[in-house]
């Protein structure tokens, strides 16, 4: 839905409440925040332009789906300058840690700073419709020099460069964490050639983690996302201490299919279907990953 500005809102603005309870201390770490654009202007190169996201209606979604905190990945519109982001985690009374988009020439002075703002990653997009570029030999760069903040990088990528990739995700020294488990086509099943690949990864390096979000993206028959639920819950159950869930709120370029986030809260047990998948998908893992030192 556009404004008057042409700006774009892509979430709704009364999400439903969830049956599912999550269990205490649940992290939501997939979101972003969106400006507010007065204070945070959105990046020249940006490829959408939203309606302001901001940290409050972050939270009172937080609150409304019984999730405690959040990871707040920076989002493409706003490029690499992380303001928004800091705000956000600096608004959330330590409940919110973030992943970063930096420029390669960033300096170690500016990395510990973000450091000290709550940053904990850093995002790699390679998705053509949001970013310009994506030069491989300076993420690498920058992977070797976050090694010494224990930092991880986040990766975006769509499933048809999967093969491209694997050198450069083999080079990384850090964890990583594949947003969206690549973008598989959820439609050919479980044991179809974008999961048997997207395994073949996680395979591949123990310290390989993946977000097992956006049934909204990838499942083209939206709600009940059975095709995702049939999909993905193998990969939970069989790699059950590699998997983050997240509701990636405000739900970037979403404008034409929004999804209620309550629904999405309500695939969790779906593709979690015990208490302890869910502990772990939902709490044990973030935490090692954003709260190392509360673990
Ligand atoms: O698929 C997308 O459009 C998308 C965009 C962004 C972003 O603009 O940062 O982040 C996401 O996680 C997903």
């Amino acid at each position: 839905m556009k404004d008057e500005q042409g700006r774009v809102r892509s979430w709704t603005l009364e999400p439903s409440k969830a049956r599912y309870t999550p269990p205490p201390g649940a992290v939501d770490a997939h979101c972003h925040v969106f400006g507010p654009a007065a204070a945070f202007p959105f990046s020249a190169k940006a490829k959408y332009q939203p309606q302001d996201a901001g940290p409050e209606a972050l939270f009172a979604l937080r609150d409304h789906l019984g999730l405690a905190r959040n990871v707040i990945v920076q989002a493409s519109c706003h490029g690499t300058d992380n303001g928004a982001t800091l705000n956000g985690i600096a608004k959330s009374a330590r409940r919110a840690r973030g992943v970063a988009v930096v420029d390669p020439a960033i300096s170690d002075a500016e990395l510990d700073r973000l450091h000290q703002g709550g940053i904990r990653g850093v995002r790699f997009n390679f998705l053509k419709r949001l970013v310009d570029d994506a030069p491989k030999e300076k993420f690498l760069d920058v992977a070797r020099r976050i090694r010494r903040l224990g930092w991880h990088v986040v990766v975006y990528f769509e499933a048809d460069i999967i093969d491209e990739m694997r050198p450069f995700l083999a080079a990384i020294p850090v964890p990583i964490v594949i947003d969206h488990m690549g973008r598989p086509d959820v439609a050919q099943g479980p044991d179809g050639p974008d999961m048997r690949a997207f395994r073949s990864l996680l395979d591949s390096r123990g310290d390989l983690w993946t977000k097992v979000t956006c049934p909204d993206r990838l499942d083209a028959n939206g709600p009940p996302y059975e095709d995702f639920v049939a999909a993905v819950r193998p990969l939970v159950e069989d790699y059950p201490d590699r998997v983050l869930w997240g509701t990636d709120w405000p739900h970037p370029n979403m404008e034409s299919n929004i999804p209620n986030d309550g629904a999405l809260v309500d695939v969790i047990p779906r593709i979690a279907p015990t208490p302890e998948l869910q502990r772990k998908l939902l709490v044990d893992n973030p935490m090692r990953l954003y709260w190392p030192e509360e673990c």
